[in-house]
């Protein structure tokens, strides 16, 4: 543990310092709660490992879409930890190192120098949008051609859009904008250097958490619409209309992960939902799952149920292995860790650890001053092609929004 005392520390200046010594970094902010968090990993490479809750020290999970059974999952070590408030305080830290270790010196030393900033640099749009739309329309119809056909229920198509910053834009800054506009989204930006990105999103799709006091959640969400109406009003949630299309996509992936509970036996979850939820510009359907692991006396759940959940439905399709060759052959970009799952594993808190991963959804990735926003759409058989593409530029819209 560092005998560096700091009462007061702006995680940008460490975030920076990060940036500047080569070490894999995460900062992260929980749905509906203020504290920052952020975990630096001072080996400089991020490893590779097989998602175990039960074996894995505290840090910061990141798992591409294709991922079978999370033994490909990447992991920064939390050789740092902080928890901040929002006015910078340091609520908890948690070093490895002492004085004196070069990590240490480099995180402090160069990072108390960095000056604030809050601006973001201008952005343009790079790709032309039609020379996307028509090849993700012409897909669409293949996946409901498909559908009719029998060869799936669902499956969920993606597409990119390519965007470049006039300069390299602040991540603190982008951060703070993306907790402050949506105060219930799982916020992160993840630093990987050796891939050399950012990773950066507001997703509203929690995927499995586990909770210090043994309880297990995950969602089903699914069913997009706007949430304005035609002359930008916000819409009530209560008075949110849903189609028949809709209902049942998010049915699939209740289904889904139903499914999961009974291939291991699980008759004690409780179901809540459907009910609409508002994600930043955008509504869904949501149904909560939760399980008390120690009253089922199954302390490994979380590690069981995440390898039967990912992909689950709302990211992939139903059945999972149709769904996912169909997206593999038809979707012209690799999804990396789009449409993967991340957030921060076994940190400590006085109750016990928690872990809270999430689908990344909502996000960008960032290579230098180039950026690629991800959007996907649950394909039915009702699908109209058209407005699958809408959806997937409102979805773009989450991060676009405040990045302009
Ligand atoms: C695949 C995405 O969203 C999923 C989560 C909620 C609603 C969805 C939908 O309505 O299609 C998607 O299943 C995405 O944001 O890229």
């Amino acid at each position: 543990m560092s005998s560096t005392v700091q009462t007061r520390q702006d995680f940008r200046a460490l975030w920076e310092a990060a940036i500047l010594a080569g070490y894999p970094a995460a900062l992260w902010r929980l749905p509906n709660r203020t504290d920052r968090e952020l975990i630096i990993d001072a080996s400089g490479t991020v490893s590779t490992v097989g998602l175990d809750f039960e074996e894995l020290p505290m840090g910061f999970a990141v798992s591409p879409f294709i991922n079978p059974d999370a033994e490909n999952t990447l992991f920064l070590k939390a050789d740092f930890y902080w928890r901040f408030d929002e006015e910078g305080n340091i609520l908890a830290v948690q070093n490895k190192f002492s004085d004196g270790h070069p990590a240490v010196e480099a995180l402090y030393r160069k990072g108390s120098k960095t000056a604030r900033k809050d601006v973001l640099s201008n952005l343009e749009v790079v790709e032309p949008v039609d020379s996307q739309q028509d090849p993700f329309e012409k897909a669409v119809s293949r996946a409901i051609r498909q559908i009719k056909r029998g060869k799936f229920r669902k499956v969920v198509l993606s597409r990119t859009k390519t965007i470049r910053f006039d300069a390299q834009p602040d991540i603190p800054t982008l951060f703070n904008r993306l907790c402050n506009a949506y105060p219930n989204a799982f916020v992160s930006a993840v630093y990987l250097p050796d891939r050399n990105q950012v990773w950066i999103g507001a997703t509203p799709e929690r995927l499995v958490s586990l909770e210090a006091n043994g309880v297990f959640r995950t969602v089903a969400l699914a069913g997009t619409q706007s949430a304005f109406d035609s002359e930008g009003r916000t819409k009530r949630a209560m008075d949110a209309p849903w189609t028949q299309k809709e209902i049942e996509e998010q049915a699939l992936v209740g289904r889904y992960i139903i499914g999961c509970f009974k291939k291991i036996r699980i008759r004690e979850y409780i179901e809540e939902g459907p009910r609409t939820v508002v994600a930043g510009n955008l509504m869904h359907l949501r149904s909560d799952y939760s399980v008390d692991t120690q009253a089922v006396n199954f302390p490994q759940l979380g590690t069981v149920m995440l390898r039967l959940l990912h992909p689950t439905s709302a990211v992939c399709g139903m059945p999972r292995e149709e769904a996912q060759e169909f997206i593999l052959q038809n979707e012209s970009h690799q999804r990396e860790l789009y449409s993967g799952f991340l957030g921060p594993v076994n940190i400590f808190q006085t109750k016990g650890a928690e872990s809270h991963l999430f689908v990344n959804l909502r996000c960008m990735k960032l290579e230098g001053q180039d950026g690629t926003l991800y959007a996907g759409a649950g394909l039915t058989e009702d699908s109209s092609p058209a407005k699958e593409w809408r959806e997937t530029e409102l979805k773009c819209d989450t991060l676009l929004s405040i990045l302009r």
